[in-house]
């Protein structure tokens, strides 16, 4: 699986934002991904938006991803919520309130969104493992009870799981687009069965 950064004047096919609490390490998982570097230090006050288009199971997918600030208004959350198709919520395995704050935001965005939200869970930092305060069973456990997948990885070391949690959240939303596409052409396809119906029985009717 090939990915290349590129900037495209067409809309996504698939919107992604990446949330968690201040210092957990978003930046640095995104810009692992995009470009396979680690930066110790990014402007925390910054939101930004990158296009980049993978080539997944042999499709080209564009996809937009939002990184947002830890410290976000609620307003501007609920915009970049409402706007996403899913979602990656990262936490630090060397902060436990940053998990707990993990679990409350998936709920969030449940409510938010009316639906069980497309998304990744992250445990973000593995290299600091003589810190951790989060064992991979309790990252699995909250995750299964919160239907995402989930993943430990270190944007620092830079492991595959980086480009695994981002392609598998494209797979998942892929699935869920087809599903209501597929859906709204039956219920399509339903509606103009029932006019037909309605029709022929006014014919039926009136001789
Ligand atoms: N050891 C280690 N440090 C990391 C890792 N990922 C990020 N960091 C460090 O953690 C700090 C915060 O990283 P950011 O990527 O800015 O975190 P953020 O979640 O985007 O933070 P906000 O923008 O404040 O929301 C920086 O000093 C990073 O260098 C990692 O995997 N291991």
């Amino acid at each position: 699986m090939t990915s290349v950064t590129i900037s495209k004047g067409r809309p996504p096919d698939c919107k992604i934002v990446v949330l968690g609490n201040s210092g957990v390490g978003k930046s640095a998982l995104i810009v692992r991904f995009l470009t396979n570097r680690f930066i110790w230090e990014y402007d925390p006050t910054l939101e930004r938006t990158y296009k980049h288009q993978v080539q997944l199971d042999e499709e080209p997918i564009l996809m937009e991803i939002l990184d947002t600030a830890g410290q976000e208004e609620t307003i501007q959350q609920e915009g970049n919520i409402r706007w996403a198709d899913g979602f990656v919520l990262v936490y630090a395995i060397n902060d436990r309130q940053s998990f707990e704050a993990a679990g409350t935001l998936k709920q969030h965005l449940d409510q938010v969104k009316k639906t069980n939200v497309q998304c990744m869970l992250v445990g973000n930092k593995v290299d600091l493992l003589h810190e951790r305060r989060v064992t991979t069973n309790e990252g699995e456990a909250l995750a299964l009870e919160l239907s995402c997948g989930f993943f430990e990885t270190s944007a620092s070391d830079g492991g595959e799981e980086i480009s695994e949690v981002f392609h598998e959240l494209l797979r998942d939303i892929k699935r869920r687009k087809s599903v209501e596409t597929k859906g709204r052409r039956r219920s399509s396809a339903q509606q103009v069965k029932n006019v037909f119906n309605r029709m022929l029985n006014k014919i039926g009717n009136s001789s």
